[in-house]
């Protein structure tokens, strides 16, 4: 049976295109849905295997990257939503999807508790846009990240991209509780493109079916999307592909 795959759209997101054709790659079946036809009903989300919050500037970014999308997450998807997470179907947030995620305490969650982290403007005080090496945490929680073992590489496009935590107890615990699902490879900047503690590239939930990564997989899908295609030409797909199928794997396996 073809998965189903709901890429969220909403005023400002502009990766939807890519992340469908991430999640079409990787064996499920996009549909580009606005934000507004789910939080009227006119689609449901449990019709769905996946759910991508994809990249961009929803809602121009006002009041910070995500915040108001994530207001709509919380007060018009809501419950839907909630249950959407708690069915273990996965999630994946990239860039302004993971400051949505983050914003609406679906990451690192539990939700409904008082938010411990966020995703706030860039060490260097500028758009970072240049490709990153990444590596999947041992022993993290996410399903996204399965059998990655080397580090691979992806492009990074945002603004506001460091975790900010609480406190010290936060960050070791997201460490301990293994929430942390992806660091950049390297030390400082620009290896690190925002100065995120620990390197922290992406964060998962308690359960692991909810990843959030201000990298951008699904700009590193095929071949040619890389820098150094030319001269690798043994590459044979973008390093960014396998995230999108362990999520359908994942999905098929429900
Ligand atoms: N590419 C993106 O999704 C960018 C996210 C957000 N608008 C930022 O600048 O941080």
């Amino acid at each position: 049976m073809e998965l189903k795959a709901l890429i969220l759209r909403a005023p400002g997101i502009n990766r939807d295109a890519d992340a469908a054709l991430a999640c079409e790659l990787a064996g499920a079946r996009p549909e580009r849905v606005h934000v507004n036809r789910v939080a009227e009903g006119s689609v449901k989300l449990a019709d769905y295997a996946l759910l991508v919050i994809p990249g961009g500037f929803s809602y121009g970014d006002h009041l910070g990257a995500g915040r108001l999308l994530a207001v709509d997450l919380i007060h018009r998807l809501g419950e839907e939503l909630e249950r959407f997470v708690a069915d273990g179907r996965p999630v994946i947030g990239i860039c302004n999807g993971f400051q949505v995620l983050v914003k609406a305490g679906l990451l690192p969650g539990p939700t409904r508790q008082p938010p411990r982290v966020t995703l706030t403007t860039n060490e260097s005080c500028q758009f970072e846009c240049r490709w990153v090496q990444l590596e999947a945490v041992s022993n993290s929680r996410c399903l996204f990240t399965r059998g990655i073992e080397h580090p691979i590489e992806v492009p990074v496009a945002h603004g506001e991209g460091r975790i900010a935590v609480r406190d010290q107890a936060t960050l070791d615990e997201l460490e301990a509780a293994g929430l942390v699902a992806l660091r950049y490879v390297g030390e400082g900047y620009p290896a690190n493109p925002n100065g995120s503690p620990h390197n922290i590239a992406g964060l998962c939930n308690a359960q692991g079916n909810v990843l959030g990564l201000m990298p951008h997989p699904e700009n590193a899908v095929l071949p040619h999307q890389h820098p150094r295609w030319t001269r690798e030409p043994s590459r044979r797909e973008g390093d960014g592909l396998q995230i999108f199928r362990n999520a359908v794997r994942y999905a098929a396996s429900l």
